[in-house]
């Protein structure tokens, strides 16, 4: 098929691509650059450099699917400055749909969140649990969802839209390269490779086991291969919401034991307060995932740290 991958000069968009191609598909990336990488395009596919609401340029009748990944996607920086989150996903994303509906593409599969559902009542949790996020980049990615669920009944558009738990972990050359990195994996290796002095834990009083907060570590590569379930099972009419996780948590603590185990390096770490907006325990229900779409979490979190490290250590090597 031939597919469009919006933000595929990402960190995850540059997984996926590279697993499309893989599996036979023709694949052209769409990426303003904004924070990917023109050299994380994997070899074989198309790039064009483009903001998300120009993709009806790129777009023609061949196309049968887009994955969009291009998003803002930091949720302290979307509650200081929510302009950016509304502009580039939501008013983005309803271009690029309507772009899709002029050309006549069918099929899309959608990077949507955990955050969507703010502070969950319960835990793990389910597609139809209530969605309330606490910040503009959670409102911003339910709003697409929403989009996506009202063009799908009333164009025909096939849609899915996977909300992604903690996704970590490299394939190769392709991990993540952030400036700033927030994510918990990425900085605690940093620190394992010398480039930053201490690792932060923020907050220890969250009414967790051990008062660190709780997140559910998906490896990208698992993460990836539900895209080419989703988009092999995409049907024109149908809008389907799917959790992406494990459907097991790990406190920061427990990632910080793990990255010391793999590494082999000592790791301190310095305790602070809580980052403002972060929910104490977020864990993917994924029944529907592996029901739906027959998708199997294969990789754990030391492979999940060890391919984040080989890929730390062969950058640092190259800098
Ligand atoms: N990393 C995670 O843990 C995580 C969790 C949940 C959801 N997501 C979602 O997954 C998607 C990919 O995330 P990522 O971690 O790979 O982020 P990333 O920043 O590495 O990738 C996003 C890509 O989109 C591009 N982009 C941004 N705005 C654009 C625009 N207006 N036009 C064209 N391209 C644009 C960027 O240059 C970048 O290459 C995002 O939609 C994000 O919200 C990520
Ligand atoms: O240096 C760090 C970085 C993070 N954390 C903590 O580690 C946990 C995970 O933090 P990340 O920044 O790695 O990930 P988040 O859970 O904040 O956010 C990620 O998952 C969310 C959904 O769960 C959203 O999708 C969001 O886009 C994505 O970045 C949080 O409790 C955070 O406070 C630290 O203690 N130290």
């Amino acid at each position: 098929m031939k597919i469009l991958v919006t933000g595929g000069a990402g960190y995850i968009g540059s997984v996926v691509t590279a697993l499309l191609l893989q599996a036979g598909h023709t694949v052209t990336v769409l990426d303003d650059l904004s924070t990917g990488h023109r050299d994380a395009v994997p070899q074989g596919a198309s790039f064009v450099a483009a903001d998300v609401t120009e993709a009806g340029d790129v777009l023609d009748p061949s196309y049968g699917a887009v994955l969009h990944f291009a998003a803002k996607s930091l949720v302290s920086e979307s509650t200081r400055d929510p302009g950016p989150y509304w502009r580039t996903n939501v008013a983005g994303t309803l271009a690029l749909l309507e772009a899709t509906r002029r050309h006549g593409t069918e099929r899309m599969v959608f990077s949507s969140t955990a955050a969507v559902y703010g502070e969950p009542a319960s835990t793990p949790i389910a597609e139809t649990d209530p969605a309330l996020p606490t910040n503009p980049y959670g409102a911003s990615k339910l709003a697409t969802d929403r989009m996506l669920e009202s063009w799908s009944q009333a164009y025909g558009l096939g849609a899915v839209s996977l909300r992604y738990f903690n996704v970590a972990g490299a394939r190769g050359p392709l991990g993540e390269r952030h400036d700033p990195e927030t994510h918990l994996v990425p900085n605690l290796l940093r620190v394992a490779a010398g480039s930053a002095e201490n690792a932060q834990i923020h907050g220890t009083d969250y009414p967790t086991p051990d008062g660190s907060a709780v997140r559910d570590y998906l490896h990208v590569v698992d993460l990836a291969e539900a895209h080419l379930r989703a988009l092999d099972r995409v049907a024109p009419g149908r809008f389907r919401v799917y959790n992406l996780g494990t459907g097991s948590g790990y406190s920061v603590r427990e990632v910080l034991g793990a990255v010391r185990r793999v590494t082999g390096q000592p790791v301190p770490a310095v305790e602070g307060p809580r980052r403002p907006g972060d929910p104490a325990v977020l864990v993917a229900g994924n029944e529907r995932a592996q029901r739906e779409l027959g998708w199997e979490v294969r990789r754990t979190i030391d492979e999940i740290v060890a391919d984040a490290w080989s890929f730390t250590r062969e950058r640092s090597a190259h800098r």
